[in-house]
């Protein structure tokens, strides 16, 4: 699903932000991505959505090679992956219902698929009752299951979450990883990055660590390292 070989980014002077990584990610796995501030993880995602272009290497996602990719192609691309982010990024003058559906609209569905598939995700995310509310009327949590409503309404292959908890508290923080999770059990790649070592240690997930843009581990039931 996903093929980093020898990949590198660099912004300009000095050590590369993401230094000859490699990196293969199957089909259906859930990885977490950790290592200190600068170590590189936020710069891999954008990488991975082609908000950034590789320095060097090949990145092959979900059977598409983002190097020399069309730019009228990145779009399309996009359609693939769903992302959330710490800081939620909802439409704050639309309701629940509407920042769903919205993405939908950008993919010209039909109406009547967005009005059975918005209901379908809301439930999904444990929403159902909240289609009507605007994001200042929620809690954080509830907004994050609202971006995270939002990312897998077009199902897509993989879902990209970076530090999806890094503005909640520490039982809601546990609440949308278990969501993740059994968003990744009915199918959907599941990249997230955090700092959240005691979730990460509960998990026993697979577990990469960056460090000043290196991949230094890779374990398959890992655990939260510092290095
Ligand atoms: N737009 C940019 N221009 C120049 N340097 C950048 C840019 N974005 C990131 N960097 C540098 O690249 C390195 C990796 O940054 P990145 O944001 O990927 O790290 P991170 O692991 O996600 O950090 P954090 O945990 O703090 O979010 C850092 O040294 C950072 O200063």
């Amino acid at each position: 699903m996903i093929d980093l070989i020898d990949v590198s980014k660099s912004y300009g002077q000095g050590l590369p932000a993401v230094n000859h990584a490699n990196l293969h990610v199957d089909k259906g796995e859930f990885v977490f991505i950790v290592g200190s501030s600068g170590s590189g993880k936020s710069t891999l995602i954008k990488l991975l959505l082609k908000e950034l272009d590789s320095t060097s290497g090949t990145t092959i996602v979900s059977g598409e090679k983002l190097e020399g990719m069309k730019h009228r192609r990145v779009a399309k691309y996009r359609r693939k992956l769903g992302v959330v982010f710490q800081d939620f990024r909802l439409l704050k003058d639309r309701d629940v219902y509407e920042n769903v559906a919205f993405a939908q609209r950008v993919v010209n569905r039909p109406t009547r698929v967005i009005r059975k598939r918005v209901p379908e995700v809301l439930q999904e995310v444990g929403l159902a009752g909240k289609y009507k509310a605007y994001p200042d009327e929620l809690s954080g949590g509830e907004q994050q299951r609202v971006a995270l409503a939002r990312a897998i309404v077009n199902r897509p292959d993989i879902l990209l979450a970076d530090e999806p908890t890094g503005n909640l508290d520490p039982k809601t923080s546990e609440e949308i990883m278990k969501l993740l999770e059994e968003i990744n059990e009915r199918g959907t790649t599941v990249l997230v990055v955090t700092h959240n070592k005691e979730i990460v240690n509960s998990m026993k997930k697979r577990v990469l660590t960056m460090h000043n843009g290196v991949i230094i581990s890779d374990e398959k039931e890992g655990e939260y390292y510092e290095a």
